[in-house]
């Protein structure tokens, strides 16, 4: 997913972020820096207003987005924001806008449409930055959005050489595994390259243009299905048609596979992995993925869930412990995963030498990383789903 980047792309940051190399950030990014304080108290009329110059100056637009517009509505100007914010930082900007940019193919997204987005953004900037606002500062807007569109307009004509927009998946088979959990699998139309510990974005037909991240439940398989754990959260959209209605023969939409929690073929460092609920999803796809490297690294799970029925899984998980002596799985069952995660991961260990790997619900990976980190695991090597892309998970 995350190429290398293009030249142009390469001198566009480099151009903007010469003065980032220092310590001290650009006068680029002083003056966003300081819009961006400015509107955080304000941010949802900035939101609404943002969008109603985009759909009022651009009507064609609007059917680009889904008819109810909650999760999806602050999407795309949260991330252009997210974008100005790190335009110092060329290591964090490149990957992140070119998988905004790919991942927009799937909405329909051309060339041509950037600068009425851009025209909207700065509109409301204007009108809701008054205080920090003034040529200067308009100007560096202005920069940093020609780079941050160019840079993802470059990453989708690139991908197009490559890869569709989105694929067709038929529902093959849909196992009800509680009242609330689904285990779907599907069979997409063209082959869907992958790797074990990533996701995808999903939208079902009865929802249009309502697009969820979902992680894959399997390591890459020779016949090419794909499978999901799905939970119906309350007021989910997507997870509710996904649990309640779906049947095989419905048809849904795949966009590309995204995300870095992914195994490190290049060494044989012991895995740590920490899952909560139908985040144990991912983590059995990176212990088929470490099972069908033939590798005989020590892979530890710790699964936490809020009752017993919640471990839908365990069977499954048990089953590749049996088969597979370097595999130890431990259901830790109970409310507060975050309590009772540093004690059960200190009756073991050490894991000074393991990489770790966290899935679950947000708060429970930000508890989880704060408690590896305790332990003595660097940052570095923990891996994690970015949380602003989980936000969009569970729905
Ligand atoms: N790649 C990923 O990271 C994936 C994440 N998910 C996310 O996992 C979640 C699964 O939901 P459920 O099955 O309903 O989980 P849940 O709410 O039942 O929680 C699962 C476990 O996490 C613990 N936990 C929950 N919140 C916590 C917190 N704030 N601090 C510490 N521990 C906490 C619970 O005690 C329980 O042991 C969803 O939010 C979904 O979006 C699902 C699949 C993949």
């Amino acid at each position: 997913m995350d190429a290398p980047p293009t030249s142009s792309a390469r001198r566009k940051v480099a151009r903007i972020s010469t003065a980032g190399k220092a310590t001290e950030p650009s006068p680029d990014a002083v003056l966003i820096r300081r819009t961006l304080a400015e509107i955080g108290p304000v941010a949802d009329k900035v939101t609404s207003y943002f969008y109603a110059l985009v759909f009022t100056g651009h009507p064609e637009l609007r059917a680009m987005f889904p008819a109810a517009m909650d999760v999806q509505r602050d999407r795309l100007l949260k991330a252009l924001l997210t974008a100005a914010e790190h335009i110092d930082d060329p290591d964090v900007l490149l990957p992140y806008l070119r998988r905004l940019g790919t991942g927009h193919r799937k909405y329909g997204t051309l060339p041509q449409h950037y600068p009425a987005v851009g025209e909207a953004l700065i509109h409301a900037l204007t009108r809701y930055a008054e205080r920090s606002w003034g040529p200067e500062t308009e100007a560096a807007w202005v920069r940093a959005y020609t780079s941050i569109s160019q840079i993802m307009i470059d990453a989708a004509a690139e991908d197009e050489l490559k890869s569709p927009a989105w694929w067709h998946a038929e529902v093959v088979s849909h196992d009800l595994r509680t009242p609330d959990i689904a285990v779907l699998t599907v069979r997409p139309d063209q082959p869907y390259p992958f790797l074990a510990g990533q996701y995808t974005s999903l939208e079902t037909p009865w929802w249009p243009r309502v697009w969820r991240h979902y992680s894959f439940a399997s390591a890459p398989r020779q016949d090419g299905l794909l499978s999901f754990h799905v939970k119906a959260v309350p007021a989910g959209w997507v997870s509710n048609a996904l649990v309640r209605r779906a049947r095989p023969g419905d048809v849904l939409r795949l966009g590309p596979p995204a995300g870095s929690m992914v195994v490190d073929h290049s060494t044989d460092n012991g895995m740590l992995c920490l899952a909560g609920g139908t985040g144990i999803a991912p983590i059995k796809a990176l212990i088929e993925d470490v099972a069908g490297h033939g590798e005989r690294r020590p892979v530890e799970v710790f699964f936490g869930a809020r009752s017993d029925s919640d471990l839908y899984d365990k069977d499954t998980l048990l089953g590749l412990q049996r088969s597979h002596p370097w595999l130890s799985v431990r259901p830790v069952v109970g409310d507060g995963l975050a309590g009772q995660l540093p004690q059960a991961i200190g009756e073991h260990g050490p894991w000074n030498s393991y990489d770790a790997f966290i899935s679950g619900p947000p708060g429970m990976i930000r508890s989880g990383v704060d408690a590896l980190k305790r332990i003595g695991i660097p940052g570095e090597r923990i891996r994690h789903d970015a949380l602003e892309e989980l936000a969009g998970v569970a729905g």
